[in-house]
């Protein structure tokens, strides 16, 4: 088996022919962006790209909506940032500040029913609405914290509180979209920012996307092998029936705005690229992915107890999310390649940035 790949590696550098152009990625909540963001972060260290990092810590001051200010000096020698790919609440106006001309902005969808779900168990003690409910399904007999929230919302819901940002329409938040119901602006706004992107992908069609955003970036096949990241177990999904369904749809009814109208945007853009050519690059880009995972990866769905700490994903108290291992059998350019592919959001951000700066990242500053 590995005799039969004996070379891939260097074949990816060697037919590199174009460097990409500069991107901006809106990394929105659990939505599948952690994935899109490693394959971002080893495309730029491939190619030596500036990243505009966030001065402090790992997100860009969430939920604050983006400042330019936010950002990290250029480093020494840079003339410009390439890709700028952390958690923030986006401000158009701001990033055009930071980015070149020429960027793509790309961001990725899930369907709101899943989004919400994960959300909520991934935040349940973060976000103040969610404790709530927590704390009152603790006195209830046989209620998931998820279906004593949806119960009655409002009654646990401060739209005045920041944290409470994510617990409501997330990806719309993360949108930077104005968000109070009864906005006429709303959907006007929606609009004009959602045909600013030059791809949203769709969680649901993840390598369809995948194909789209090779053809943006002009990427080579193996630079889009991946590895499903922030999976979490079997105990932490709350199984979600009809009517828990048609609620969350009902509370984050923004969100299936955003949802419908950025679906019917991606299928256009199926369209112009052509749904047969389409489907044989997806067969492909599987093929060539599932043989790079065979090589790299050891061990798939590991708890976080049984990771080194260099490959394991950082723990809410609410869920456990599982990591990889990698292979042992690799020579060091092979586990060099493959450490990349299964490092978790966190330790690849402090890895990178300690690489642009030759410090490591400062923590937000307690006041
Ligand atoms: N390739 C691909 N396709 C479809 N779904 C995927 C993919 N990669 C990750 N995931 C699922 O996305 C959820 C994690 O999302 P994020 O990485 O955006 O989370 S985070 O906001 O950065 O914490 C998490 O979903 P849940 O398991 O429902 O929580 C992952 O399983």
């Amino acid at each position: 088996q590995v005799a039969k790949y004996p070379n891939f590696f260097f074949e990816i550098l060697r037919s590199r022919r174009h460097n990409p152009p500069p991107v901006v990625f809106l990394k929105t909540h659990k939505t599948g962006s952690s994935t899109v963001q490693n394959l971002l972060f080893r495309m730029g260290e491939k190619h030596g790209a500036t990243f505009a990092f966030p001065s402090y810590s790992y997100q860009f001051s969430y939920p604050d909506k983006f400042e330019a200010d936010f950002v990290d000096e250029l480093p020494e020698g840079s003339s410009q940032f390439d890709i700028l790919c952390s958690h923030m609440r986006l401000n158009m106006e701001e990033l055009k500040k930071v980015m070149p001309p020429n960027t793509i902005y790309i961001t990725i969808l899930r369907d709101p029913v899943q989004t919400f779900e994960s959300v909520f168990s991934y935040y349940t003690f973060s976000i103040p609405a969610f404790s709530l409910a927590k704390k009152a399904a603790e006195t209830m007999e046989n209620r998931s914290a998820l279906s004593v929230f949806l119960g009655t919302p409002e009654s646990f819901w401060d739209p005045k509180s920041p944290e409470n940002g994510l617990g409501r329409n997330p990806m719309s938040f993360d949108f930077g979209l104005d968000l109070q119901h009864g906005n006429m602006a709303w959907s006007a706004n929606l609009t004009a920012l959602v045909e600013t992107f030059h791809l949203i992908m769709i969680g649901e069609h993840f390598d369809e996307s995948l194909v789209l955003l090779r053809a943006l970036l002009k990427l080579e096949l193996e630079e889009l092998a991946y590895v499903h990241f922030n999976t979490r177990s079997a105990h932490s999904i709350t199984s979600l029936d009809e009517t828990t369904k048609a609620r969350i749809r009902t509370w984050n009814d923004l969100e299936m705005e955003l949802y419908d109208f950025s679906l019917k945007l991606f299928q256009k853009k199926v369209e112009e690229y052509g749904a047969e050519r389409l489907n044989r690059d997806v067969d492909l880009l599987r093929a060539s992915s599932s043989r790079i995972r065979q090589k790299c990866v050891a061990g798939k769905n590991v708890s976080p107890e049984e990771l080194e700490e260099s490959v394991r994903p950082w723990q809410p108290d609410s869920a456990t999310i599982l990591g990889y291992s990698v292979q042992g059998n690799l020579t060091k350019e092979e586990q060099g390649f493959c450490m990349r592919l299964v490092l978790p959001e966190l330790q690849y951000h402090a890895h990178l940035y300690f690489k642009q700066y030759g410090r490591a990242m400062r923590p937000v500053p307690t006041e």
